[in-house]
C-alpha cells in the first residue's frame, strides 16, 4: 500500500525576508480530497503560501510538516507555475523529462508522454518544439509534465492568468478529472469565477495571513468578515 504524505500541517509558520513578515502566522492542515482554492487580492501572500507549502520557500519560524519524511513528500507533488517553463525539447521530450529523473523504462515513459499528449489534445505535435506552442498549449503541457508521474498533491499558481476561455475551460477540466481521480489539489487565483467553478474548499488570504476559511459552499454563502463579503462582492480589499 502507498503511504498518503498528507495531512500536510503548518503550525505557526512564518516567512520573513529581511526583516520583513511575508506570510504569517499560519496555522492550517491540507488534508482530505479535492481542491483547494487560494484567494486573494494581489500581494496577499498566494504565492509564498503555495511556496512555503510546496518546501521551496524556507520557514523563518513555525514549522511544516508532511506526514511522511521530507524526501518521500517532495517526490509526491509538483508545482505549475503562471508562466510556464518549456525545456527547449520536444513536446515529447518534455513530457518524458520527469520519468527519465526517475528512470522509469524508455517505452513506458513514450507511452505514458503519448496518453498525456493525447489527452491535453497535442498528439499531433509530438516532434514540435514546446517553445513555439501557443500560450494555451504550453499551459497545458506544463500540466500534463507535472501530472505524468502522478503526484499525490498538486500547486497551480494562476495557472490560467494569461489563458483565453478556451484554454482555461480546458485546463479546468484537466483539473477537474486530476481531482476526481485522487490528486489533492491547491490552487492560487484572483479569479472569483474560477473559484467558484473549482473549489472544495477555500482558504482566503489577506496581508500574508489566512483571513478565512471553509468549504466552498459556506465560504460564499455565509462569509463571516466583512472583508470577505467585500471581496465577494467585487469591492476592493486590501
Ligand atoms: N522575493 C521577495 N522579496 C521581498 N518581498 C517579496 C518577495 N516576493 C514577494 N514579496 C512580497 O511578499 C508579499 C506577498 O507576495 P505574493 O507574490 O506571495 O502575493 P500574491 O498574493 O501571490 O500576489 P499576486 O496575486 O500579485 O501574485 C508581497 O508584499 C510581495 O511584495
Amino acid at each position: 500500500m502507498v503511504t498518503s504524505i498528507l495531512p500536510l500541517n503548518l503550525n505557526e509558520a512564518v516567512v520573513s525576508r529581511k526583516g520583513k513578515r511575508l506570510i504569517g502566522p499560519v496555522t492550517h492542515e491540507v488534508s482530505g480530497h479535492g481542491i483547494t482554492i487560494v484567494l486573494g487580492p494581489n500581494g496577499a501572500g498566494k504565492t509564498t503560501f503555495l511556496r512555503l507549502m510546496h518546501g521551496v520557500e524556507r520557514v523563518s519560524q513555525g514549522s511544516v510538516n508532511w506526514a511522511q519524511p521530507v524526501e518521500i513528500a517532495e517526490n509526491s507533488q509538483s508545482f505549475v507555475f503562471q508562466s510556464p517553463i518549456m525545456l527547449r525539447r520536444s513536446v515529447e521530450q518534455n513530457l518524458m523529462y520527469p520519468l527519465d529523473l526517475c528512470k522509469t523504462p524508455k517505452p513506458e515513459a513514450k507511452e505514458r508522454a503519448r496518453e498525456w499528449a493525447s489527452r491535453i489534445g497535442l498528439l499531433a505535435k509530438l516532434d514540435q518544439q514546446a517553445p513555439r506552442l501557443s500560450g494555451g498549449e504550453k499551459q497545458k503541457l506544463a500540466l500534463a509534465r507535472a501530472l505524468i508521474r502522478r503526484p499525490e498533491v498538486l500547486f497551480l499558481d494562476e495557472p490560467c492568468a494569461s489563458l483565453d476561455g478556451h484554454a482555461t475551460r480546458e485546463i479546468e477540466k484537466i483539473l477537474l478529472d486530476t481531482a476526481a481521480s485522487g490528486t489533492r489539489i491547491l490552487m492560487a487565483t484572483h479569479d472569483l469565477g474560477q473559484s467558484r467553478r473549482l473549489a472544495t474548499d477555500v482558504v482566503f488570504m489577506l496581508s500574508g495571513r489566512i483571513h478565512e476559511t471553509g468549504p466552498a459552499a459556506q465560504f460564499y454563502a455565509t462569509p463571516k468578515h466583512t472583508e470577505t463579503k467585500m471581496f465577494l462582492n467585487g469591492d476592493i480589499v486590501e
